[in-house]
């Protein structure tokens, strides 16, 4: 070792106090030098750069084929474009025909890439074209550039450097804030009456079909549009839904914010450099204006906020609101209409499956389970949300999650905690100014704080989305009137009675004025998303859980020893015990006993759940208090269910009157 410096074993180097002192020492660079050769500054490979801009230029590498763009330059799409098109230029073509005004004749003229890099881009020349002086406008002199599908990493530059509210979490997550509406807003969601859907589609008292004449959704997307095209960049989307490929839905998303783009990139299935080449028209369109407002003296208007849906032209508009589960959902609407026409069955349910290959569904109103229990980390996630169950199988229409994180634990919720990583969306949650740690006990900014998270964030998440047929069918209630039992089973009448049903139960504090729990029944468990009258849903539950010999469950994942306030919310760790015995098929051959009024057949044992728990009169001290909330509950019941009884299910009249019977009896 020549020179002063001492090596360690890292090879790096340190100097003792005593060479310190003398004259500064020559250094030696060379690890274990053999020969006595004196330091090299000046023998670094030679540079391939001139100036900063040259180096700067040498940091990115071309990556073809998600960012197509043309050698040497841009592509520039409007009123004419190059006699060959690349693929670059068919998108923008194709971007360009969604983007188009429907009152004027062609749509605008668009730039790939991000208005502060466009500048280097060299422009495709378009040829001009003589218009009448009459018909040019400034918009229609205008460019707009779109990002389109944009990686996660550009997406959070975008996000940060333009959009307010936009964080890095302490694990890499991106913070964002959905503006003023933290949640959906059913009330504003309007559908097109138009010949077809006024026979087709469920309409009037309980359906969640507001109706809207085609006129003024066309109003409301000039609207959107004009808005999207004044901005000087749009992010555009081309995603699948549904993993059965043959059932695949092809979906544009034209948004204003990275925080949207990012969304939609987590949440649907994300095409393949080569699908995307070949994506070509889309099948279905949303046009999300997100903070830009509807015009309120628009016929049907009754608020800022506007989420139209137009099957006929396969297109939604979204004006109003920037809560990014408003596009999610209302996709969700539209394969409640294509996939039964396909007699495909679209289920709002988680769906895993384990080992052997047994697929249980899980169906609930939000809050209620769906997510939390099918990510088990026992089993293969198959999604969280949104399935279709067609003669094939399962198949997840998604391909991400979308998991509510308000008090979320890494102990209870292992996977969930890992997944907020980066290229997460983490939603309306609060961090810590310095070190951007969430506090998931936050609920300052709103309760409903949310993550959205690519699907393989999950472990054990089976790629491909797709599995056999379910054997089990858990329906989840969050009943906060804390009398349901955490858990029996059904026969196949009570399942459909309980399905169409779809009973959870609100909790004070959550909505304004809520002081003691309120039943809320939502039909086949999505009434806000489901498109045609819920009897039609259920006869195909009915029908495919004969044909497959699934059983039914219900689950209560709410309180246990008394109502909200004086009982307590049912641990997620015993919740998890009795899923585990539905999964094993331990719960199959129990004993059973049956309950009174709503005649649900309760286990006298679930191996790890104390049995005190499993009847809920025994977990009650006021049994006089237990009795007439069980009873008040039975009539919420009866009462919602009076729409459903001139309606008979399916082709079966013995099962009409089966599902009808299968009610509580006082
Ligand atoms: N016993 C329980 N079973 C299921 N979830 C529970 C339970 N106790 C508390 N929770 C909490 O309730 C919430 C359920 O929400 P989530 O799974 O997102 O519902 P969904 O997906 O149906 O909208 C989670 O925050 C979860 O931690
Ligand atoms: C995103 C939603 O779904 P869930 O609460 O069921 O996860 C929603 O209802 O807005
Ligand atoms: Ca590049
Ligand atoms: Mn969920």
């Amino acid at each position: 070792m020549a020179g002063n410096g001492n090596e360690n074993a890292d090879g790096d180097f340190s100097f003792s106090a005593a060479a310190a002192r003398d004259a500064l020492p020559r250094i030696t660079t060379e690890k274990g030098a053999k020969s006595a050769d004196v330091c090299h500054d000046d023998t670094a490979p030679r540079v391939n750069f001139q100036t900063i801009d040259e180096l700067h230029s040498l940091q990115k590498k071309r990556s073809a084929p998600t960012t197509p763009l043309k050698e040497g330059g841009g592509v520039v799409m409007g009123t004419s474009g190059p006699t060959t098109p690349s693929s670059g230029e068919t998108m923008l073509q194709s971007v360009s025909a969604s983007l188009a005004s429907l009152t004027r004749e062609t749509g605008p003229k668009l730039i790939r890439g991000d208005p502060t890099s466009a500048a280097k881009v060299a422009h495709v020349p378009h040829t001009p074209t003589s218009v009448p002086a009459a018909d040019v406008s400034d918009s229609g002199l205008k460019f707009t550039h779109i990002l389109h599908n944009l990686s996660p990493a550009e997406l959070y530059e975008q996000a940060i450097k333009y959009e307010k509210g936009s964080f890095v979490t302490s694990t890499g997550a991106l913070a964002t804030l959905s503006g003023a509406k933290t949640g959906r807003s059913p009330k504003d969601k309007r559908v097109v009456k138009d010949e077809t859907t006024a026979s087709e589609l469920w309409w009037g008292k309980g359906s969640p079909n507001i109706e809207m004449d085609e006129q003024t959704f066309l109003v409301n997307r000039e609207r959107a549009v004009d808005y999207l095209n004044s901005l000087d960049k749009v992010f555009v989307n081309d995603q699948y839904l549904n993993w059965d490929p043959e059932n695949r839905i092809k979906v544009r998303i034209v948004s204003a914010r990275a925080y949207h783009s990012l969304f939609m990139h987590n949440m649907c299935i994300r095409p393949t450099p080569e699908e995307l080449e070949n994506f070509g028209t889309p099948d279905f369109t949303i046009y999300n204006a997100g903070k830009f407002p509807c015009n309120r003296y628009t016929h049907y208007m009754t608020s800022s906020t506007s989420v139209d849906i137009n099957l006929g032209r396969r297109e939604m508009v979204i004006l109003g609101t920037q809560y990014a589960g408003e596009m999610k959902k209302g996709l969700f609407g539209v394969m409640h209409y294509l996939m039964p026409k396909r007699k495909i069955l679209s289920l709002h349910s988680g769906c895993n499956m384990g080992k052997e290959g047994d697929v249980a569904l899980f169906f609930g109103l939000s809050g209620t389970g769906k997510t939390t229990l099918s990510t088990d980390h026992n089993r293969y996630l198959i999604g969280d949300d949104e399935h279709c169950w067609s003669d094939a199988g399962v198949s997840n229409i998604e391909g991400g999650c979308y998991a509510k994180c308000i008090d979320l634990s890494r102990e209870k919720e292992p996977d969930i905690w890992n997944a907020i990583k980066f290229g997460t969306v983490l939603e309306n949650v609060v961090f810590d100014e310095h070190t951007r740690e969430v506090d998931y006990n936050d609920k300052s900014v709103t309760e409903n704080t949310r993550a959205a998270y690519p699907i393989e964030y999950i472990p054990n998440s089976k790629i491909p989305c797709v599995g056999p047929h379910p054997k089990n069918v858990i329906l989840l209630a969050c009943d906060a009137f804390g009398v349901l039992p955490p858990i029996s089973k059904l026969d196949l009448a009570q399942t459909m009675y309980h399905f169409i049903s779809g009973y959870t139960a609100l909790v004070a504090g959550t909505e304004e004025g809520v002081k003691e729990p309120r039943a809320t029944f939502s039909a086949c468990f999505g009434a806000a998303f489901i498109m045609l009258h819920p009897t039609k849903y259920a006869a195909m539950l009915a029908e495919k859980m004969q044909a497959q010999g699934a059983t039914g469950w219900l689950v209560n994942t709410g309180w246990s020893g008394g109502s909200y306030g004086a009982g307590s919310r049912i641990k997620l760790a015993y919740t998890r015990k009795i899923i585990d015995a539905i999964h094993s098929g331990s719960l199959l051959n129990a004993t059973y006993h049956k309950t009174e009024i709503f005649g649900l057949e309760i286990p006298n044992e679930v191996e790890g759940v104390p049995s005190e728990i499993l009847e809920p009169m025994n977990a009650w001290e006021d049994k006089e208090a237990y009795k007439d909330t069980l009873l008040k509950l039975a009539g919420l019941f009866r009462n919602n269910f009076e729409t459903f009884t001139s309606h008979k299910i399916g082709d079966d009249g013995k099962l009409t009157e089966e599902i009808l019977a299968a009610g509580p009896n006082f």
